[in-house]
């Protein structure tokens, strides 16, 4: 408590009902909850097991277990909950899902599958079409609005058309026994809005709530929130709304003022001593925000001196950028014998981070990359997950459709469509239907006996993967299917060892995380659907550059951060121009910047590749809208030609020359 100000020590301490912290960048709301959990279990009466924690990221959610079991003793917060919504859901849903009409292991489908799911409903391959169908039956789950509403309420024949895809969608994952992210919340919202005596067993065991970064929840995630603090309201959200940057997923800002209206005891703080970020950084964060509509008022300051100006580089085109970016942080590692993992590099979309990437290399600067592809998003290991979603669930037909032709077995194109129209007619999933006397008869014996061998071998490892190590069962399939082999002959050469070193990541990992959670491959399986999410593994602790998107870097933050590609077009966004979404981008401004605790560089290229064309672009509005006198400008002057690539290396060598070169 002593490492508190005043308004986060009453906000630890305030017990007596709803409470709401509403707070700039950096002020300690994150904080706020990891010791108001101590604080509820040494002082408030409260067990561990009764509270739950939610955070926005699972890697959120580790650092904050950590923190909490180094605030206390770590017998005593054993059982506590801290997880993201969608892993409550998956919590919930799986404890109760006989009532919603599903079996326990049923499969989690990621955003790639389910694509693929309305694909052949929609029956069309164009990507654009698909993703937009995507986001709009996501959009109606966040909503609160189920596909008979939607129905319902169709005005148009385009929203009738997407309703009945919609229901079509929908009832694909019910037969399939599969749920996709959006289900994970809106399942357990209908479970308690129907079964009254389970919402009350909830209610008891999850007795007091906290919710970081609250600006960012949907709808369906305040009814739960809502139904799960009952009447009682005993909770704790902290927010930002000028951080509120997913709209796109739902995000709902109307929910701080629901709070207000919902609980009418509902007690605010404000905090207002930002403990992150130098004078300056935080004195361009709060221009920038200014030029948005207010919806709170709020001001920020702090003590930690007034730093170094914010550097605004220009660079002639993107590749110069990475490479302005690499020296500089090179340079300047060596000037202040900082760490490279002292450094991020942040951008508006995973496609900017490819030139980084090559720069980097060149440079031979470590990086780790988050919210880019994941690890989980790669074909062997979905090819392996396939496999593993089949044991859980012998329903997840498109795993069994991934699994039987991976390797392939003698299987044709020809007798799967036999199966996939005899299970169609029979109501039945392609694993059930195999084994069906009459489906025999369909096919002839040489066709049939692959499949049966499949079906039985799915049989034999299901059995033991609930009862044997993750690890040994693991290493029996890969054995089985002779991945290895497969691997290596259809990617010849370094991708093939590259993707079976990557297969082996994924047992060793899975090994060490069945032991550790003691859990068993089918429970684990369910686990990773969430982890490819938000985030990929965690990385560790290496000594390396951060790259992340703008979005995955909410809540952590940096001594040294580079904003890149700060153009009109990229930051703000072409098409939140054309939405009218500008203060959503300069939230993203806002949030990026506040990351910086130290030192802050913002670079924007003055031209760049667009479909194969060279394009003039104009700086980020959000640049002329930074402090002038907190700024220095770099790179191409106004009034004098630009520092040449050549220039810079010049400058760099005679730096290193210095320091004793770069041994990294
Ligand atoms: N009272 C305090 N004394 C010292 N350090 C503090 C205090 N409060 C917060 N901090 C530190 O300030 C930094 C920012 O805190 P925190 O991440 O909790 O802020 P936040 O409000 O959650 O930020 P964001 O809005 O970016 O999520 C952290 O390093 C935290 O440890
Ligand atoms: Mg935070």
């Amino acid at each position: 408590m002593h490492s508190m100000n005043p308004p986060q020590r009453a906000a630890v301490k305030h017990l007596d009902g709803p409470l709401l912290v509403l707070a700039g960048a950096g002020s300690g709301k994150t904080r706020v909850i990891t010791h108001k959990i101590a604080y509820l279990i040494e002082q408030g009466g409260y067990q561990a097991r009764n509270i739950a924690a939610i955070t926005f990221t699972n890697k959120a959610a580790r650092e904050m277990q950590e923190r909490v079991s180094s605030l206390i003793d770590p017998a005593k917060s054993r059982g506590l909950t801290v997880t993201t919504f969608h892993s409550l859901g998956l919590m919930i849903v799986r404890q109760e899902a006989q009532h919603l009409g599903y079996k326990p292991q049923f499969s989690i489908l990621d955003a790639a599958d389910s694509a693929k799911l309305i694909s052949d409903q929609i029956a069309t391959t164009d990507k654009q079409e698909i993703r937009k169908v995507q986001s709009q039956i996501s959009r109606l789950k966040n909503d609160w609005i189920g596909p008979d509403r939607a129905l319902v309420e169709a005005q148009s024949d385009g929203e009738l058309r997407l309703a009945r895809i919609y229901r079509a969608y929908q009832d694909t994952l019910q037969a399939y026994q599969a749920v996709d992210f959006d289900d994970l919340i809106r399942l357990p919202v209908e479970l308690f809005e129907h079964h009254s005596e389970v919402l009350f067993k909830w209610q008891n065991r999850l007795s007091y709530l906290l919710v970081d970064e609250y600006q960012d929840t949907n709808t369906c995630q305040y009814r739960l929130l809502k139904l799960l603090t009952g009447w009682r309201g005993m909770f704790t959200a902290v927010g930002d709304d000028d951080q509120s940057i997913y709209a796109w997923r739902g995000a709902n800002l109307d929910n701080l003022r629901l709070l207000q209206e919902d609980f009418p005891k509902l007690e605010v703080i404000k905090l207002e001593q930002n403990y992150r970020s130098t004078v300056r950084i935080l004195k361009a964060a709060n221009a920038v925000i200014a030029h948005n509509t207010k919806l709170f008022e709020k001001q920020l300051w702090s003590e930690l001196g007034i730093g170094d100006p914010i550097q605004v580089v220009e660079a002639k085109d993107e590749e110069h950028e990475a490479e302005l970016v690499a020296m500089r942080l090179l340079a300047h590692k060596f000037e202040h014998r900082t760490n490279f993992s002292d450094y991020a590099i942040l951008y508006r979309g995973n496609h900017q981070s490819r030139i980084i990437e090559q720069q980097l290399r060149n440079h031979k600067i470590p990086y780790v990359l988050s919210g880019g592809q994941s690890f989980f998003d790669r074909a062997e290991i979905k090819d392996v997950l396939a496999y593993l979603r089949l044991f859980a669930n012998e329903d997840d037909d498109p795993a069994f459709i991934r699994a039987i032709t991976t390797p392939k077995r003698g299987v044709g194109n020809v007798t799967l469509e036999k199966l996939g129209n005899y299970a169609a007619r029979r109501k039945v999933s392609l694993f059930e239907g195999l084994f069906e006397i009459a489906f025999e008869h369909e096919v002839g014996a040489a066709q049939y006996a692959p499949l049966k061998m499949f079906g039985d071998f799915i049989n034999r490892m299901q059995d033991r993967a609930r009862r044997e190590p993750a690890g040994a069962v693991l290493r029996e399939l890969l054995h089985a299917i002779d991945f290895e082999t497969w691997l290596y002959d259809s990617e010849p050469g370094k991708a093939g060892e590259t993707k079976w070193k990557n297969v082996l990541d994924l047992v060793g990992w899975l090994e060490r995380k069945g032991e550790e959670d003691g859990k068993n491959l089918i429970e684990l399986t369910q686990t990773i659907a969430l982890i490819t999410m938000l985030e990929g593994r965690d990385e560790g602790e290496m000594d390396a550059v951060k790259l992340s998107t703008l979005h995955a870097s909410k809540g952590l933050e940096y001594p040294h951060v580079f904003l890149v590609g700060c153009e009109e077009g990229i930051l703000p966004h072409r098409e939140s121009l054309d939405n009218g979404m500008v203060e959503e981008e300069r939230r993203l401004m806002y949030v990026g910047i506040t990351r910086a605790q130290r030192s802050l560089t913002i670079s924007y290229c003055s031209k760049r590749k667009r479909a194969g064309e060279w394009q003039i672009v104009e700086p980020s509005r959000f640049i002329a809208e930074l402090p002038e006198d907190e700024i220095r400008m770099s790179g191409r002057k106004k009034d004098g030609p630009a520092v040449t690539r050549a220039e810079g290396k010049a400058k760099l060598q005679n730096l290193l020359a210095g320091l004793g070169g770069n041994k990294s």
